[in-house]
């Protein structure tokens, strides 16, 4: 399990947001769910150039299902964006699918950046949308924007890819 600090402005909000990267594998299914429960926001990855991957979407949605909060904000990534000549899944089945759960729907490069920034700036989006009344309550009067945390004078960039 991979963590990540990251401070986003979003609607002229500064939101440090957690960024949890579970594990793929069955193996850790048991422990992947708990981390869903206090979610907020899920993505949903699945790489462009493995189909398999693109099936398993379903068993991930079902299990974010049984375990995430109602309020869970969910988009639907197609990663690998770069890898074009080995792709196996076409872009219109990852809408279609994203559709279908009434999620939208990025594809990235984690290698090139596509796309990164925009997604994590979007999910936070219908975070802060989704959570605006609990937001309200904690907002000081008088103030049209609120700073949930100063940004951090340094933080790590999304994992560097090595590919
Ligand atoms: N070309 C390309 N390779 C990528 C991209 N993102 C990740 N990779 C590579 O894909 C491989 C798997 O990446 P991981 O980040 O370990 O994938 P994961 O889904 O977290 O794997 P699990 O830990 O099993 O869940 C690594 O070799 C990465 O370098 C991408 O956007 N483009």
């Amino acid at each position: 399990m991979d963590f990540k600090m990251k401070t986003l402005k979003v609607d002229g909000i500064h939101v440090r947001i957690q960024i949890w990267d579970t594990a793929g594998q069955e193996r850790y299914q048991t422990i992947t769910k708990q981390y869903y429960r206090r979610a907020q926001g899920i993505f949903f990855v699945y790489d462009i150039t493995n189909a398999l991957s693109f099936q398993n979407i379903v068993k991930w949605v079902s299990d974010a299902d049984e375990c995430a909060p109602h309020a869970v904000q969910r988009i639907l990534v197609g990663n690998k964006r770069d890898e074009e000549h080995g792709r196996r899944v076409a872009t219109e089945q990852g809408s279609k699918l994203a559709k279908s759960y009434g999620m939208e729907f990025f594809e990235t490069s984690a290698c090139t950046n596509y796309n990164i920034t925009e997604a994590f700036t979007r999910l936070t989006e219908m975070v802060l949308q989704a959570y605006r009344t609990e937001l309200k309550s904690i907002l000081p009067p008088n103030r049209d924007e609120f700073t949930l945390t100063e940004p951090a004078e340094e933080e790590d960039e999304y994992d560097t890819c090595l590919c």
